[in-house]
């Protein structure tokens, strides 16, 4: 089952890794002809009833292949000129039929044999408006077949098609049944496993906005346990959530290096730890422990801190303990070793099948940092690539682990944060490649994580989700 925001995600990554859709959109279409000929035979009089979205370029590309052996007309809802996205025009190159404007719905459902209804697939948000409300009811009243795209158009609000056939594409949208959808053919369009499995800007879309009104520390709150021995890396870790969005922050750390850490920045909270940790740590939404805490950290201090925690990203040294803690599956975990870290804590081999069959035994989701990150909650198996060989140098890890723990604090769950938390952290270094070539610090990387979301999020379409 495939959700509306999971489907755009798809969209957003295939477009970054492969350029424009309109390969995936000649499958979509393809499909939706050879299953209505399938379902019905040659020789149908088919009126295909377009929006102005990428559904409606899916319905004229069906419509392309149905004429060669039906009788078609197409009726573009909000006018031809509304058509005008490049994979649109396209679509429309592909038809040598006339393409109809709404005062022709009518006369074109009354000759008709089969609707199609390619209206509104999973870009619509909530009810349809017009004029598609109007054509939506006449399509149900009409007593003809009707064969939706993808999904009913409309589906989930009080306005939508009751097709007898949906033809949906790569599995299941959310919310269809038998009852909303009639009967469910599902086809594949062609989508690479990239588009799905690897982390890119359509992971942006599940980047919790503010809410307006929302105020300080609905938007993160995050504790980092860290700089006991490495001051460093906990600044690192703390500025970089800052950067990704976290509302409040604060640094639990040793009272030697509490002063040094504040120094670095007054936009987060410095605390210094003694024998035991204090209550309010456990209250952030989210805990960091590991940046800086060195190979002498107190076990039982640490160990503690893991079993109170619910949300908790580990990173560097305290992933030692983690074969002794049992199963964690009744939390949100993300542990983030390097290669010799994963060998250290897990005795395998720093492979993906490893990471997964880790992740799986101890119920945490892994990302195993290398050229190639590896992400896996156990059950799939992701991995983002990108960024380049300055990120070997010192300080890019704890910034991962800052950015992960920042977007859990918001509230996103473990796989999604670990997703999109590696992509920004290589993105921000390959934009600090572009600008500086391999002279760049991990300052820089802090620098530029703002941008990655400004570059990226357009990608995803995170303001049309925005505004629904
Ligand atoms: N993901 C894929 O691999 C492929 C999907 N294809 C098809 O494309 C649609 C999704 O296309 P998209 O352009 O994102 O959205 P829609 O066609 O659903 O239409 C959005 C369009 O409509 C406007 N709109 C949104 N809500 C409403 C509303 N309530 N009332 C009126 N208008 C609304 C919005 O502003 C947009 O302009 C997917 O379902 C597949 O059918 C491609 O074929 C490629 C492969
Ligand atoms: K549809």
């Amino acid at each position: 089952m495939l959700s509306y925001l999971e489907s755009a995600r798809i969209d957003a990554n295939y477009r970054y890794f492969y350029g424009d859709l309109f390969r995936l959109m000649l499958n979509a279409g393809r499909a939706v002809s050879e299953v209505v000929e399938e379902e019905f035979g040659k020789g149908q009089r088919i009126c295909v009833v377009c929006g102005s979205g990428n559904n409606g370029g899916d319905g004229i590309v069906a419509a392309s292949e149905l004429i060669k052996s039906n009788s078609v007309s197409v009726i573009a809802l909000r006018g031809r000129e509304s058509l005008s996205t490049d994979m649109l025009k396209r679509a429309v190159e592909t038809y040598n039929g006339p393409i109809e404007g709404p005062e022709m719905l009518d006369q074109c459902i009354a000759n008709c044999t089969i609707v199609i209804d390619a209206i509104l697939g999973v870009g619509a948000h909530g009810t349809p408006r017009e004029p598609y409300a109007s054509a939506i009811r006449k399509i149900n009243t009409s007593g003809k077949a009707v064969v939706s795209i993808d999904v009913p158009s409309g589906l989930g609000s009080e306005i939508a098609v009751r097709p007898h056939i949906t033809v949906t594409f790569t599995d299941v949208k959310e919310g269809m049944t038998g009852e909303n959808s009639g009967k469910i053919v599902v086809r594949d369009i062609g989508i690479p496993r990239d588009a799905v499995y690897r982390a890119g800007p359509g992971d942006m879309l599940f980047y919790p906005y503010p809410e307006p009104g929302s105020h300080k520390g609905m938007n993160g709150t995050l504790s980092v346990f860290g700089g006991w021995s490495y001051y460093g890396s906990a600044v690192i870790a703390a500025r970089a959530a800052l950067a990704a969005g976290c509302d409040l922050v604060k640094v639990y750390t040793t009272r030697e290096n509490a002063p040094l850490i504040a120094s670095h920045s007054f936009e987060y909270m410095v605390s210094s730890i003694g024998d035991s940790v204090p209550e309010e740590a456990f209250r952030s939404r989210c805990i960091l422990l590991g940046p800086g805490l060195g190979r002498d950290f107190d076990r039982r201090i640490v160990s503690q801190i893991i079993m109170r925690a619910q949300r908790i990203v580990l990173d560097a040294d305290p992933l030692r303990l983690l074969p002794h803690l049992g199963d964690l599956s009744g939390k949100e975990v993300v542990v983030t070793p390097h290669a010799s870290e994963f060998r250290d804590m897990s005795g395998m081999d720093p492979v993906p099948e490893n990471a997964m069959e880790f992740a799986k035994s101890h119920g945490v989701v892994v990302v195993l940092k290398g050229e190639e990150d590896i992400i896996t909650d156990g059950n799939s198996l992701y991995r983002c690539t990108g960024g380049n060989p300055r990120m070997t140098m010192g300080g890019t890890g704890d910034m991962l682990a800052g950015l992960i723990s920042a977007l859990m604090s918001k509230g996103m769950p473990a796989l999604r944060a670990s997703l999109l938390g590696t992509f920004i952290n290589k993105s921000a270094a390959d934009m600090c490649m572009e600008r500086k070539g391999l002279w760049y610090s991990v300052s820089d990387m802090i620098g530029a994580v703002p941008e990655v979301f400004l570059r990226y999020s357009d990608g995803a379409k995170i303001n049309s989700f925005r505004a629904h």
